[in-house]
């Protein structure tokens, strides 16, 4: 692949579930729900960048290189020490916005991706794949759901000094993921404004259990996915931003159906044992949708592109 006119290639980038309720900021899935993004090298002006996009978020996203996605491919050459070229994107966006699945981490893992294919970093190359993975999550802030969309499958993130580090293990089949999708939105800054600086001992000693138990529970053994999915890092804290969220999650456990929130919300994942939830729980308000675990993580692909 090449920087120059005429290189192009498309990405096909997966949602995720962060958190699973008790793994915040550590924890994430792959969800087979993906966004495609065309990436094209043009003879334009070099860092310029055209945009199109359809589906979640045309119309409000920015078409110039205020765009998320060429945000991060500026920011990825630069890192790589190779000048920007003019690109153009075409985005076909799958992924709702603002409601807790990974819409822009999914969004930047595409920039990372397509930036690093291009400019002849193949992701292929673990030493690649390891520092994209870090470039992406220094974008997000964390790396729960970046990992998800790089990886593929049942993510751990984890820091080490200043590092963005994860490692991904392939989910049991038996984990069958519905996402109740909310109306209404909720921005993932604003609710990570809401946490405290503290939480007492005893709320971290019940995390570290509960999120340990996550890992067991998505690889191994499901049946313990009730008790795994237990949370008191966050969802509490962030109440009055999705007050229904929060009570379809504790109708939902009341009636032994693993329920948490999806990454910053207001979406709720829910993950009944045999995939179906139990009629007696109203879910209305929210749209339920059935998402495989993504394997795979990212797709790259090459293509061969008109230069102008
Ligand atoms: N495919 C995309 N293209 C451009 N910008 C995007 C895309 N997906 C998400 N974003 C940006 O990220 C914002 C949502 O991010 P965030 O609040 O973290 O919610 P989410 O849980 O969906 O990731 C959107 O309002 C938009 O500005
Ligand atoms: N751990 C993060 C996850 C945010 O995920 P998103 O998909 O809602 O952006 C958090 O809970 O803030």
């Amino acid at each position: 692949m090449s920087l120059r006119a005429g290189g192009g290639v498309r990405v096909v980038v997966p949602a995720s579930t962060a958190n699973l309720g008790s793994g915040f900021d550590a924890l994430g899935m792959a969800l087979a729900l993906h966004d495609t993004v065309h990436v094209a090298v043009t003879g334009g002006p070099p860092g310029s960048a055209v945009v199109t996009a359809e589906g979640e978020g045309a119309g409000s996203i920015p078409t110039d290189h205020e765009h998320l996605v060429v945000r991060v491919l500026h920011r990825t050459w630069s890192e790589l020490g190779v000048p920007a070229p003019a690109v153009r994107l075409r985005c076909r966006n799958a992924i709702p916005h603002s409601r807790g699945l990974g819409s822009s981490a999914a969004a930047i893992v595409a920039g990372v991706a397509a930036a690093y294919e291009l400019a002849g970093f193949p992701l292929r190359e673990t030493k690649n794949l390891e520092q994209a993975l870090h470039l992406a999550a220094d974008c997000e802030g964390h790396g729960d759901n970046v990992a998800a969309s790089l990886l593929g499958g049942v993510v751990i993130a984890w820091q080490e000094a200043d590092r963005f580090r994860a490692a991904s293990l392939p989910a049991h089949p038996d984990v069958h993921p519905i996402a109740l999708v909310a109306g209404g939105e909720s921005a993932t800054h604003t609710t990570r404004g809401l946490l405290p600086e503290r939480v007492p001992h005893a709320d971290a000693a019940f995390a570290a259990g509960r999120a340990a138990l996550a890992v067991h529970a998505l690889t191994t053994d499901p049946s313990l996915l009730l008790a795994a999915t237990d949370d008191r890092l966050h969802q509490d804290y962030r109440e009055s931003a999705w007050p229904n969220t929060i009570e379809l999650v504790r109708r939902l456990r009341a009636a032994g159906v693993p329920a948490a929130v999806s990454g910053a919300g207001p979406t709720v994942l829910a993950l009944p044992a045999g995939g179906e939830l139990p009629r007696t729980v109203d879910t209305s308000g929210f749209t339920a949708l059935r998402l495989p675990v993504d394997r795979r993580g990212v797709q790259v692909i090459s293509e061969l592109t008109t230069a102008e």
